[in-house]
């Protein structure tokens, strides 16, 4: 049985008293199983009480959406890495699609994001997706593979080993519209093939996640398709009832 990792990803959500009622909610009902684990990504000023409802439980563990590339100084409204470690942060996000797309985060930033996050002992899950177009021209393999190499460049082999990646289609994400697991095994192939080649047979084992549109009704499909090792879900991610359902697929 291959280990799954599912993600929430609460994006601009759940204030720390929403944060605190879904995760009673959640701890609550959920028993820990053997081959997942379970991921959430909250607010920043929601991190710490989702810190405090893991404490006690090895299989649910928090990390932050973004953050910046230097580890301290004037950088006014930034979160770094060491930051958000210190605050309890296991996981960190880089490179999300409303990142690079609502914010114009380049590769090169990304790239910069994943060093800081390595310095910091924060394990990146760094998200790469093609646009609408990009995947109409036929380019979604170079526009993921390009966003890959470029995320991980100059990190050494055994970071990248011990990293993250999610594939976000980004005409997924929101939109209803998921891709076919036909259309994630090709992309989650590709990527996987790239990390064997950048970090030989351990990059078989860094868990790829799918993104966009995720829900009770199309996870099981998707978990199912090789390489596919998880999922990082936004909207459905944001009621307990609705996450637990996915859990626990
Ligand atoms: O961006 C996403 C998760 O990071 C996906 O969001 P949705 O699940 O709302 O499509």
């Amino acid at each position: 049985m291959k280990s799954l990792v599912f993600a929430a990803n609460w994006k601009m959500n759940q204030a720390p008293a929403d944060a605190e009622a879904f995760m009673r909610t959640f701890t609550a009902q959920y028993a820990k199983q053997q081959d997942r684990r379970v991921l959430f990504f909250p607010p920043a000023v929601s991190l710490h009480v989702c810190m405090a409802a893991v404490r006690t439980r090895s299989d649910l563990e928090c990390g932050v959406q973004n953050i910046h590339w230097e580890d301290k100084g004037a950088f006014t409204g930034e979160t770094s890495a060491s930051l958000a470690r210190g605050a309890g942060a296991r996981h960190a996000l880089i490179g999300h699609s409303e990142r690079r797309h609502v914010f114009g985060e380049t590769d090169a930033e990304t790239n910069k994001k994943v060093a800081a996050a390595v310095r910091a002992g924060i394990t990146p899950m760094l998200c790469v997706g093609e646009k609408l177009e990009e995947r109409e021209a036929g380019k979604t393999l170079d526009v993921c593979l390009r966003q890959l190499r470029a995320g991980f460049e100059g990190i050494d082999a055994a970071h990248v080993a011990s990293a993250m990646v999610a594939y976000e289609p980004v005409w997924a994400i929101g939109t209803g519209k998921t891709a076919t697991p036909a259309d994630a095994a090709e992309v989650h192939a590709a990527l996987r093939a790239e990390l064997v080649r950048m970090v030989g047979e351990r990059g078989g084992a860094v868990p790829i996640l799918y993104g966009g549109s995720v829900n009770r009704s199309n996870v099981e499909a998707l978990i199912a398709v090789e390489d596919v090792d998880g999922v990082l879900v936004g909207g459905a991610s944001l009621d307990a009832e609705q996450w637990l359902a996915i859990v626990r697929s």
